[in-house]
């Protein structure tokens, strides 16, 4: 059951310090920042066929809002790069002047848009001009049927098109997610990975976390980063990547033909289950309506809508945020790894109501 934390409930006594501190010495720099927890598609490992309603529009943050704890995260309390997502972050029809707000406040952030990309055909250009820096986009599969199986929605089409036009308005460097999901998309993995590589983007393979409304996920139905290897070894030679990986959440490797030492490019493999980087976490997350979630799998929210809504003053609002995140467990919502562990217990939210 998730606990709503109120000020009087969180540590009164936790140390004064600067910064998204934690007990366990992270710090997060990262703002993962949900614009919606609406989605146009309804992937089978994170949303239910039908259902799942949405959060009424006065919950949701509104652009100024929005605007304000980014600025309270950058200016106050150490927050270097943000991403935006959701839900699907492109059905909130203000997406470009949020980008654009943010943009004017802070030149020099990094801000990351991840999307399914479906109606990104029209809007690349515009998120582009109004400050945007980079796009990762999900795609599970190339064969359409496939990908309707996958999404409950055919918009394959659509999807492809976003992606040209994201390359078209210069949102690179390109990163594609893709979820593999046995007996339904594992066996495309090495053509995903070609046609990424001949394209110029960034595959990465997630393993599947349960995060999915039907409490449908198992550790052994899972496809594991040990098996991504093997089906990409079938084709591709994979080598370490010798860049740093400085907390990031793919561990990446460099992909040469079986005959060749040419290098064709590199692909990402996101093991949050079965090889956890949750010692390295950077994160902090906020939710659509405005809870901060420390770890993805957290138990426990903190509400900041409240307090901008009821006049509290920036200082007031990074000293909840700080609590909040000085409380973030040390992995998988737990004071241990283990997805799929006997005593670890699936968050309420699905992965698009908390903000992937
Ligand atoms: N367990 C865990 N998985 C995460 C976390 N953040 C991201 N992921 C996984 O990584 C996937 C890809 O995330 P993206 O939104 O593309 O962002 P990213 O990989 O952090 O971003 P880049 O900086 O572009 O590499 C998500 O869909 C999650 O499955 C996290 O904090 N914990
Ligand atoms: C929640 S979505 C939000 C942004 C956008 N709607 C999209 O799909 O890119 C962000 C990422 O979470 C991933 N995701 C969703 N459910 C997941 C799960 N149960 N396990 C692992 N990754 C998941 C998706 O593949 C996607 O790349
Ligand atoms: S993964 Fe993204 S596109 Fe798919 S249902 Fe979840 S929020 Fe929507
Ligand atoms: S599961 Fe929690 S602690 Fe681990 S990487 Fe993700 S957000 Fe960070």
């Amino acid at each position: 059951m998730t606990v709503q934390l109120g000020i009087p409930q969180v540590l009164g006594n936790r140390p004064r310090f600067e910064g998204l501190r934690d007990r366990y010495g992270r710090v997060a720099t990262d703002l993962r920042l949900s614009l919606t927890d609406k989605c146009n598609l309804r992937c089978s490992y994170c949303m239910p066929a039908e259902g799942l309603p949405w959060l009424v529009k006065d919950a949701v943050l509104t652009a100024a809002e929005i605007v304000r704890l980014v600025g309270i995260g950058v200016d106050s309390l150490g927050v270097r790069e943000l991403r935006l997502t959701g839900g699907e972050p492109l059905v909130r029809a203000d997406v470009v002047e949020i980008v654009a707000a943010l943009r004017a406040a802070h030149p020099e952030l990094p801000i990351a848009l991840t999307t399914n990309a479906v109606g990104l055909d029209r809007k690349a250009a515009p998120l582009k001009a109004a400050g945007l820096t980079r796009i990762n986009i999900s795609l599970d599969t190339l064969h359409p049927e496939t990908f309707a199986q996958l999404t409950r929605r055919p918009f394959f089409d659509r999807v492809l098109a976003g992606i040209e036009a994201a390359d078209a308005a210069g949102l690179g460097p390109i990163k594609i997610n893709s979820v593999l999901m046995r007996g339904i998309n594992d066996d495309g993995a090495a053509d995903l990975l070609a046609w990424c590589l001949e394209r110029g983007y960034e595959l990465r393979f997630i393993e599947q976390m349960p995060l999915d409304a039907d409490h449908g996920w198992t550790r052994e139905g899972m496809v594991t980063a040990a098996e991504v290897r093997e089906l990409l070894g079938e084709r591709f030679r994979l080598s370490p990547d010798p860049r740093a990986r400085d907390g990031a959440p793919a561990e990446r490797f460099e992909v040469r033909r079986q005959d060749t030492d040419e290098i064709l490019g590199t692909v990402g493999i996101i093991a949050s289950v079965t090889e956890p980087f949750c010692a390295d976490c950077k994160r902090t997350r906020l939710t659509a309506e405005g809870k901060v979630m420390s770890c993805l799998f957290s138990h426990e929210e903190v509400d900041l809508r409240e307090l901008l809504r009821s006049g509290a003053s920036d200082a007031e609002i990074a000293s909840r945020w700080q609590d909040a995140m000085w409380l973030k467990p040390r992995a998988h919502g737990m004071d241990h790894t283990g997805l799929g562990a006997a005593d670890f217990v699936q968050p309420d939210r699905t992965m698009s109501a908390i903000g992937g």
